[in-house]
This record gives C-alpha cells, structure tokens and sequence, in this order.
C-alpha cells in the first residue's frame, strides 16, 4: 500500500513554545524548521509513502520543504490543528481520491523511513489507525484507509480522543523514532539519543543541553 503522508507545521516563529527552557527566541524557529527537515526527509525517503503533503503558511518553511520534494498545501483560515489536517486530507484526496492518509506531526527528527514503513504496513491492516507519542497521553500518526475519513482530534489528551473516537491504537515494537516528538528539552535529549537527522544535529550543535 502506498500512502499519502499530511504533516501540519504552524507558523515557525509561533512554534515550539515548550522549548523555551532550553532553546532561545531567536532559535526556536530555525529549531522548529529543521525538526520538519529531518521529520520529511525521512518521509519522502519511505517506500511506503507515494506523497507527502505539508499544510503550511510559513513561506520559509514552504521553500526548504518542498525543495525536499513535499507538496505545500496553504493553511485553511478556519485555524488550529485539526483544521488544517482535515483540510489538507481534503486537498489531497481531491488529488487521489482513494489514497490511503496518514497524518504525521512534523516534529519527528529521529524519525527513521523503515520504522515508519513498519508503521504504516500495520495500520493498513484497520480502517483508521493511530500511534501514541514516546510521552504517552499524545498522538504522532493518525492513518486512514482508502476509503476511510481521519477524523483527527490532535491536541491535549489526543491518544485517548482518538481511541475513544474508534481508531485502533497500533502497538508496536521497535518503532520508537515514530514515535518520539519534541516538545521539551527532555524530549530532545531523548530524540539525540535515539539519532536525529542532519537538520536538527546541524542546529542542535549550537545549544548547550544539560544531560545530553
Ligand atoms: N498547519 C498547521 N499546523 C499546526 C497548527 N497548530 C499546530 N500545528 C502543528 O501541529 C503539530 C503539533 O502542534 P503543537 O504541539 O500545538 O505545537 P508545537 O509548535 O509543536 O509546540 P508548542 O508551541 O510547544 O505547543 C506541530 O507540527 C505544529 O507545527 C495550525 O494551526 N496549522
Ligand atoms: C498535538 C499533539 O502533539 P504535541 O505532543 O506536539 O502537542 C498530540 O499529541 O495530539
């Protein structure tokens, strides 16, 4: 099955707020953009995935992403999460109107394209699957079969909306670069432990992390 992945990334200079003990104002955004470097790469580079989509109106973001081969889709003005992953699940199915749909956050720098095929292959198997963050109460990828909506409910509590909501939650070994987003400092830590990309190694040379 070859999928069609949607990976949402806000503003750059609104992003990664919970970062802020441990990168600056002024990083933060150069921090934030390359995470989705590193997240998109290794998503174009799985065999699993025929497309990758990123819903977007950070034109700096816009640029560096689709010079890794990502479409740009602009961000709806309805705002938040969940509306720019339905809306970008719409555009894309007006394109491939029976693609299977993953959405992915963009703030995976580990992220490894055979773990992510591992990934995807097991939440073919159902008609909307998801998998829960490396934190717990959270979400990285939702999936939606070709003929299934995905109905994402991201945000506070995600992993327990979307159970609630019917999907079913993939629990799988071995996958872990999936599954660890960046939202804190320790976050980082743990993603350097496991092996960024070369966007966010690049960046994340420049800051002094205590413990890593
Ligand atoms: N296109 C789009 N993406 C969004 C929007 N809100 C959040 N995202 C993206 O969704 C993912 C999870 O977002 P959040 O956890 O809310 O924000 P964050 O920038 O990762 O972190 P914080 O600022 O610390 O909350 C990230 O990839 C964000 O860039 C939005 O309104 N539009
Ligand atoms: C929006 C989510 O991600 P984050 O952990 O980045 O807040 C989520 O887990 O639903």
């Amino acid at each position: 099955m070859q999928w069609t992945l949607v990976i949402p990334l806000k503003p750059l200079t609104r992003a990664k707020s919970r970062l802020s003990d441990t990168a600056a104002e002024g990083v933060r955004p150069g921090l934030a953009l390359a995470f989705a470097q590193d997240t998109v790469a290794a998503a174009v580079a799985c065999a699993a995935v025929a497309d990758v989509a990123v819903v977007t109106d950070d034109e700096r973001a816009a640029r560096e992403l689709a010079a890794l081969g990502a479409r740009i889709v602009p961000d709806t003005p309805a705002g938040g999460l969940n509306a720019a992953l339905a809306h970008g699940a719409g555009v894309v199915r007006e394109m491939r109107p029976r693609t299977p749909i993953a959405a992915l956050n963009a703030d995976l720098p580990a992220l490894r394209p055979m773990e992510l095929a591992v990934v995807l292959a097991a939440a073919g198997e159902f008609p909307r699957a998801f998998l829960a963050d490396a934190a717990g109460p959270g979400t990285t990828l939702l999936a939606a079969g070709p003929n299934g909506e995905l109905r994402p409910e991201f945000g506070p509590d995600s992993r327990s909306r979307h159970r609630i909501s019917g999907a079913r939650e993939l629990e799988l070994p071995g996958v872990d670069s999936v599954r660890q987003d960046v939202d804190t400092g320790d976050d980082l830590r743990a993603a350097l432990a496991l092996g960024v990309g070369p966007y966010t190694a690049a960046v994340s040379a420049g800051l002094l992390i205590p413990g890593s």
